[in-house]
């Protein structure tokens, strides 16, 4: 489904990645974890087509498509979905116009308004969100929890065959966390595949992924199941670097 080869990033003159290299099969939760600074949100940001991003070397593709010739929104009808980790405020559009903007948007056909109400209606439950939310102005004044909540919303809204989830679960409560973790698991399936960039451990308590990725100085230097993750949140990065540090930096 998705397939990075020695993917190589600039940003104002300075290498992030350095030559990073991810498959994503079909129906997978990957995860990746890494110390800060490690290129783990230049990587989901490069992925979605970010601008101020150089791709000096590799190349990305998603269903057999070139995603580097590919605009943002070309990206997302293809069905990739990037949950931000700092979504921005939309002062005097609300979130239910947002998201039929946005479901209308990868669509070929616009859903009738009828259907889409009751789509956002369903998917308002999932999430359990109280239906006025949708009159509010996007993610102004949102707490920390309501913008991811939303966030997931809009994905369950638009079905992606690929989500990229950077640090969706940074700032959750418990109670958060799970219904954000419904909410993935829900889409979970033959046809969905997610990429979880994640600090910590805990999310993967509740979307178990089916791999887990380190990333080092702009490369995945090691690659396991879900104990890595485990082995990660208990003994940190110091061993990673010892035992990767040299290839990282080869
Ligand atoms: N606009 C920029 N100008 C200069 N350097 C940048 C810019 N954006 C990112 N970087 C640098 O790229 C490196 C990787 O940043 P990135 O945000 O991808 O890391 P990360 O692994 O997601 O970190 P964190 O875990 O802290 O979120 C960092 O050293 C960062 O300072």
């Amino acid at each position: 489904m998705l397939k990075i080869d020695n993917l190589h990033v600039e940003i104002e003159g300075g290498e992030i990645l350095k030559g990073l290299g991810l498959e994503v099969g079909k129906g997978e939760i990957h995860a990746i974890m890494g110390p800060n600074g490690s290129g783990k949100s230049t990587l989901s940001n490069v992925l979605m087509g970010h601008p101020r991003y150089d791709v000096t070397d590799g190349t990305i593709e998603f269903l057999g498509e070139d995603v580097l010739e590919l605009e943002p929104d070309e990206r997302a009808r293809l069905g990739m979905f990037l949950a931000f980790q700092y979504p921005s405020e939309v002062p005097g559009v609300s979130v239910a116009n947002f998201l039929r903007t946005a479901v209308n948007s990868v669509r070929e056909k616009e859903l009738p308004p009828m259907e889409m109400y009751r789509l956002l209606q369903d998917k308002m439950k999932i999430m359990q969100m109280d239906p006025k939310f949708a009159e509010r102005y996007l993610n102004e004044g949102f707490s920390g929890g309501e913008k991811k909540r939303n966030e997931i919303l809009q994905m369950l809204m638009l079905e992606p065959k690929l989500a990229i989830m950077d640090e969706t679960d940074s700032g959750l409560d418990i109670d958060a966390l799970q219904v954000v973790s419904k909410g993935v698991n829900e889409l979970r399936g033959p046809e969905f595949s997610a990429v979880i960039i994640t600090h910590y451990q805990r999310i993967l308590r509740y979307i178990e992924p089916d791999h887990v990725h380190v990333m080092l100085d702009g490369r995945i230097v090691t690659s396991g199941g879900k104990d890595l993750a485990l082995q990660l949140e208990d003994k940190g990065y110091d061993w990673v670097r010892q035992e990767f540090g040299s290839a990282a930096q080869s």
